[in-house]
């Protein structure tokens, strides 16, 4: 029912905001979700090391110490890169002795236009080299064409190759053309085993949209009902602001519930999220919004 799926999705984005300390607990909280991602043809070692080094502090220790929030080991939920970068993010991690899972795409991410074979060995490698998550996109072509039973098996191989690694799966809603297709494809998804169902790669023209959330998150909740599986979620792409990250958080609350409000189960992707939020954060605790050079690793 689109109508009504737009409606709703409208209705979430025009919530009254939380304001003061419930804003910035829930910026926090945030934070915590967020998948930091680099996805880019002209990433380096440097910029993995920068992001790892934002990983571990997402916000500036004086402005967590305002807020008495200094010791509460806030970092993001991973970092998230391609599978030439994992060795890089896994090096500058145990180098900062810290835990945040490493997060890579594989299965010829952005398209998954590689033949299965190739994808299933990029996955086995990326966990080879350490990645603990890995974000595979599904092959749209077998959703365009309806071959749901293919998709299962290509989806549950995925699974297989990943052996202990987190797996998310990426629909690319964006190019799936129906939200019954969505609806149908992270049904699929959850039952070929995946951990977290994820909107877009963030390289479609369409990327995370409330319409489309809202179909996924319905059908984790339907799936949950029919099997007492709890599978995650991760809007990703174009996520770019402090509210938007409230109003995906008041999503997830008031569709999933308080269980799924954790980096377990939700994940924000995104790449310049964290600077808004850092921002807002800077605003909520100094009164004034920050120049650049006093957010220097924002
Ligand atoms: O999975 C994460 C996305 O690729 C990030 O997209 P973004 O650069 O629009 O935040």
């Amino acid at each position: 029912n689109q109508p009504a799926v737009v409606r709703r999705a409208e209705q979430i984005q025009t919530r009254r905001p939380v304001s003061k300390d419930w804003q910035a607990a829930w910026l926090l909280k945030a934070v915590t979700c967020i998948d930091l991602t680099t996805l880019s043809g002209d990433d380096t070692p440097s910029n993995v090391y920068r992001l790892c080094y934002k990983a571990k502090h997402p916000i500036r220790d004086d402005l967590l110490k305002s807020l008495n929030m200094h010791n509460k080991g806030i970092t993001t939920g991973a970092v998230c890169v391609y599978p030439a970068r994992i060795c890089d993010a896994v090096k500058a991690l145990k180098a900062a002795q810290c835990d945040i899972p490493v997060a890579s795409v594989a299965t010829g991410f952005p398209a998954g236009q590689t033949p299965l074979k190739t994808r299933l060995e990029e996955i086995k490698m990326a966990v080879e080299d350490g990645a603990r998550e890995i974000d595979i996109v599904i092959n749209r072509t077998l959703v365009l064409t309806g071959q749901w039973e293919a998709l299962y098996n290509e989806i549950h191989q995925c699974r297989a190759a990943c052996g202990d690694a987190h797996m998310k799966t990426i629909l690319g809603t964006g190019e799936l053309g129906s939200l019954t297709n969505v609806y149908k494809t992270s049904l699929v998804a959850m039952m070929a085993g995946s951990d977290f169902i994820k909107t877009s790669t963030g390289k479609e023209n369409v990327n995370a949209t409330f319409p489309v959330a809202l179909v996924m998150v319905r059908a984790i909740r339907d799936y949950y009902r029919k099997t007492g599986y709890k599978v995650g979620f991760k809007p990703a792409g174009g996520i770019r602001t402090a509210k938007d990250s409230l109003n995906w958080l008041s999503l997830i609350k008031e569709e999933l519930g308080n269980d799924w409000l954790s980096p377990q189960l939700f994940r924000l992707g995104a790449s310049t999220l964290l600077s808004d939020i850092e921002r807002q954060i800077y605003h909520h605790v100094t009164g004034r919004y920050a120049a650049s050079h006093e957010l220097p690793m924002a």
